[in-house]
């Protein structure tokens, strides 16, 4: 296999830097190729204008005379398509520059695949080796320490740490192990130490990533509804003026006016909203590259979109708000117990649990002296999210011993007539206290203590909780374990509400409940038994650490498996939203303004009255109508960078947001086409035109 590792975090952060010049001649032989009909009618307002410069040469050939007027108005309105195009391409050319980093990983990698009908995991002849192409869903792969991980999926044997960076760009080795809500790997990313085998979860070229790549690159981008919403706005606003406009000549037949076609032209092209029409593919191409440079896959735009509008964060506990590798800290036998004998039966309730708890118990046991058993007629019963319990049964069912949720080993020690004391409910309680998760062990009809599982919150995680709710989303922390853990962990973490003893269908209900009521809810999370939840969630964040379940139920993939990755999700999407507006304000005020340009010249000669309007003062008619082509022609690329990097962004609600904006960029829209018209003029008078 290769010995180099492809370095995507880095390169991605050179190439970017790097991009933008690439990116910008790339996007300017694209802004021609984008004059082409059927690319120019998905955007209906720039495609008026377009019409607009074929009318306009047109009568510069045609009517004796007008050369150097029509000439120079058709040249600007070229000008205004061809720049609105490439807002659109340099978008596009710096979503494929990400893109192609991202493809870097994904080289040609060669896999041992497993032989079915082979003895299952010895070297010789069990194995073959294929390209990674070559492989389906479903497949069985080993990858040994040293070896690149073939395709995306989820390790089924064995554990192993495993070095992302080529993906995330983050160098530290993370832990991966089958059975645990930490099995997903990812194609391109190299294991560093033991052995793992992996069931490979998509065809070749269907991975997450490869979706995303495409998503960037504009193959396959769709417009969000939302934009879908305003093109249809705009296009309607476009078709009001050009009716306004087209009525003109006659309404001015009846004082007596005969009216320029040309000056017309440019008052439909100044009057209709071109400014944002020729933005708004760049503002949501931009969008998909922020979440990309944030190490979010997202399976569309809207998605990222809707992060912007969510209302409500629901959040599972273990793993995603903390670290989730629950260690067995201690044993608390109940007074009348051996501490010998509740170590026993929480090491037999554990031999086959492959969880990192069972597992934990297991090795807290022996350290403390529990000799190793391997008792000969066991019936194993594995964990699950539904019973919250597992264990083993004994000599054939006579010795049934549990462990788990405190109130499901209540219920099972009650259905086996045995009773629970207020001395176990005070000993959970402790333990629960202090945030640690309370297994109890029973045997038979006896509770027998408690074993305490420690965890850890995450890191920063309470900051990113506390601007969540500047911005006015409610977090609420869902989880199986119980309350008083849910309790601690929850005021630890700084969660608004919390939800504990849940088993999955609770996760969904709740999720179902909130949207009932109207609010958009993301859901966050990392397990099989969060599948359902993620999927029915506006946004399901699944951590990339994560179960396969997971992975597919969600619309959202964080590479960097940090639940608090939403708040960027959120701000990207809230920002992509605010973009939006403020330049639409931005744009129909500005269109108000250059009104005031155009129509005095319209009706100078005809209708002296209408001098009133003429505030501009401007050097002459031609030079007042060029001035504002102009101006309307070098807005847009003035407001590339504005479009690309999004409007700066404050934690706060959307109301304050909104308002804000309107003033910023309505006042500020109305305003500016004043001056620079005006500096235009100046500059068009000067060169004595
Ligand atoms: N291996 C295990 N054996 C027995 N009981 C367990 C085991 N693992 C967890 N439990 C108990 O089952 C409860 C529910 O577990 P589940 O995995 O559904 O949720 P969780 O991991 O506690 O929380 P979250 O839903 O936030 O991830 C746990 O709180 C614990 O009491
Ligand atoms: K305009
Ligand atoms: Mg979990």
């Amino acid at each position: 296999m290769n010995d180099t590792t492809p370095h995507l975090g880095t390169a991605r952060r050179h190439s970017l830097a790097a991009a933008d010049g690439a990116a910008i001649r790339v996007a300017l032989i694209e802004s021609v190729r984008k004059l082409a009909p059927r690319q120019a009618i998905r955007n209906p307002v720039i495609a008026v204008v377009l019409l607009g410069t074929l009318l306009a040469a047109l009568i510069t050939v045609a009517m004796p005379g007008r050369l150097a007027f029509g000439g120079a108005v058709t040249a600007v309105l070229l000008l205004t398509v061809l720049l609105a195009n490439f807002a659109e391409a340099v978008a596009e050319a710096r979503g494929r520059g990400q893109a192609a980093s991202l493809r870097a990983a994904r080289r040609d990698l060669v896999a041992r695949r497993r032989l079915e009908d082979g003895p299952g995991d010895g070297p010789d002849g069990s194995e073959e080796r294929v390209p990674a192409a070559a492989l389906r869903p479903g497949d069985h792969v080993v990858v040994s320490a040293g070896e690149f991980v073939p395709a995306d999926g989820e390790i089924v044997e064995g554990m192993a740490t495993i070095n992302e960076a080529a993906v995330t760009g983050e160098s530290a080795p993370v832990l991966r192990e089958a059975g645990t809500d930490r099995s997903g790997v990812i194609g391109g990313t190299r294991v560093l130490s033991d052995e793992i085998v992996v069931r490979v979860a998509a065809e070749p070229g269907h991975s997450f990533l490869d979706r995303m790549i495409a998503l960037v690159e504009g193959a396959s981008r769709q417009k969000t509804p939302n934009e879908v919403a305003l093109t249809m706005l705009l296009a309607a606003m476009t078709l009001t003026f050009l009716v306004v406009v087209a009525t003109l000549p006659a309404l001015a037949g009846f004082v007596g006016a005969t009216l320029d076609p040309l000056l017309l032209i440019a008052l439909l092209v100044c009057l209709i909203p071109t400014t944002i029409g020729g933005l708004l593919p760049a503002i949501g191409i931009a969008g998909m590259n922020r979440a990309l440079s944030a190490n979010v896959l997202a399976k569309s735009g809207k998605a990222v979109e809707i992060a912007g509008d969510v209302d409500v964060l629901v959040l599972d506990k273990t793993g995603t708000i903390t670290h989730g590798d629950r260690q067995a800290t201690a044993f608390h036998p109940l007074a009348g117990v051996d501490a010998g004998q509740l170590r026993e039966a929480a090491m037999l309730a554990s031999l086959a649990d492959p969880t990192p708890e069972g597992k934990s118990i297991v090795k807290l046991a022996r350290s403390q002296g529990q000799p190793l058993q391997d008792p000969a007629d066991a019936r194993y019963m594995q964990f699950s999210a539904q019973t919250r319990m597992s264990g083993v049964d004994l000599d054939g069912g006579a010795r049934v011993i549990r462990k788990g949720a405190r109130d499901a080993i209540e219920r099972h020690v009650q259905a086996r007539g045995g009773q629970v004391t207020a001395e176990l409910a005070a000993r959970v309680e402790t333990v629960a206290r202090s945030g640690a998760t309370p297994l109890v062990v029973s045997d038979g009809r006896h509770a027998l203590g408690v074993v305490e599982l420690s965890d850890v919150v995450k890191s920063g995680v309470s900051e990113r909780f506390a601007r969540m709710r500047a911005m006015g989303i409610r977090t609420v922390m869902i989880t199986g374990d119980n309350p008083l853990t849910a309790a601690a962990i929850a005021a630890e973490a700084g969660v608004d509400d919390y939800i504990a003893e849940a088993t999955p269908e609770d996760k969904l209900a709740r999720i179902r409940q909130e949207q009932a009521a109207g609010r958009l809810v993301a859901m966050v999370g990392d397990g099989t038994n969060d599948a359902p939840a993620l999927a029915q969630a506006d946004v399901g964040l699944a951590m990339n650490s994560g179960t396969q379940a997971a992975r597919e139920a969600g619309n959202m993939v964080d590479l960097d498996s940090d639940p608090a990755k939403l708040l960027e999700v959120v701000e990207v999407g809230k920002q992509q939203l605010i973009t939006r507006g403020a330049l639409t304000t931005f744009s129909l005020a500005n269109d108000v303004s250059k009104y005031f340009a155009i129509l005095p010249a319209l009706f100078a000669a005809a209708l002296p009255q209408l001098a009133v309007l003429d505030v501009m003062q401007l050097s002459s008619p031609s030079n007042a109508v060029l001035a504002a082509l102009i101006f309307n022609a070098l807005v847009i690329p003035a407001l590339i960078p504005l479009a690309l990097a999004g409007v700066r962004f404050r934690p706060a609600s959307a109301t304050t947001l909104l308002r804000r904006n309107m003033l910023v960029y309505g006042v500020g829209g109305v305003l500016l086409p004043f001056a620079a018209i005006k500096l235009i003029d100046l500059a068009l008078a000067a060169l004595g035109a």
